[in-house]
């Protein structure tokens, strides 16, 4: 599925966070956001995840415009998203944690079902499990099913809460500043593993090396508006990012 950001604006009082910002990700493309400090890749991000409601445009993932939709609309419609601080359970095992993002789906058969653990329910149990860690496998984390999120380094839990951003098979997965917090080596292992991942991708990144490794396009912010939108090598040799990033 693709995701479409149209005309978008967003102000603060006087500050124009956004102005007019337009682009699409085409469908299992990955884009990149950079843009210097204060371009607005906040604001964006907020707008696509349903945190923040823009002064004008709208954002439509496939056809279905969710501008005004909630996060659990959004959800429903396909979007997933990670945190730049990651957000797992430390108190549950990394399976555990994994399977929180698909309890929705529920056991099957209710509260009878539940009570009398009727084989529905438990074949139901087993196909969520291995839905799990089939998602653990494909972030490279299976070993660690059974130990603590708490315990795991931050490139680790990061790729846990990738593992349960992509269980569900999201259409449209968002990354917020991935990288923050990683070192060159966990980076280089989440872009290894995200480039196994199959949705359509956004992610915001400070980090411009990863973004123009691991990015099939990328789109700059400055000053809240889109100076440059290309492949790596275009938006790299562009004289008005060069600038934009040297003050
Ligand atoms: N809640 C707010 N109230 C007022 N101004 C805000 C608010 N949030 C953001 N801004 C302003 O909007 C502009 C864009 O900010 P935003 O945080 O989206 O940029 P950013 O690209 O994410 O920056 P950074 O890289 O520093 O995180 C900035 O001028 C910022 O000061």
């Amino acid at each position: 599925m693709s995701l479409s950001v149209q005309d978008v604006s967003v102000r603060f009082g006087g500050v124009h966070a956004l102005s007019g910002v337009s682009f699409d990700v085409a469908t299992g493309s990955t884009v990149g956001v950079i843009g210097p400090n204060g371009a607005g890749k906040t604001t964006l991000f907020d707008v696509i995840t349903g945190l923040r409601k823009p002064n004008g445009g709208s954002v439509r993932i496939g056809p279905d415009d969710v501008t005004a939709a909630g996060a659990v609309k959004r959800s429903r419609a396909g979007l997933a998203r990670t945190f730049q601080r990651p957000q797992v359970f430390g108190r549950l095992t990394v399976l555990e944690n994994v399977l929180t993002a698909l309890e929705w789906h529920g056991g099957g058969g209710g509260l009878a079902a539940d009570l009398l653990a009727l084989p529905t329910r438990r074949r139901r149990e087993r196909a969520r499990r291995d839905l799990a860690l089939e998602a653990l496998a494909r972030c490279g984390i299976a070993e660690l099913a059974a130990l603590y999120a708490a315990e795991l380094p931050i490139g680790r839990r990061r790729l846990v809460e990738l593992a349960r951003a992509i269980v569900d098979a999201p259409s449209v997965l968002l990354l917020d500043e991935p990288t923050s917090g990683l070192d060159a080596a966990q980076a280089a292992l989440f872009a290894e593993v995200l480039a196994g991942v199959e949705a359509t991708v956004l992610l915001v990144e400070h980090d411009v090396s990863f973004v123009m490794d691991t990015c099939d396009r990328i789109v700059v912010l400055d000053l809240g508006r889109v100076i440059a939108e290309g492949e790596p090598a275009e938006v790299r040799d562009d004289p008005a990012v060069r600038a934009a990033y040297l003050g």
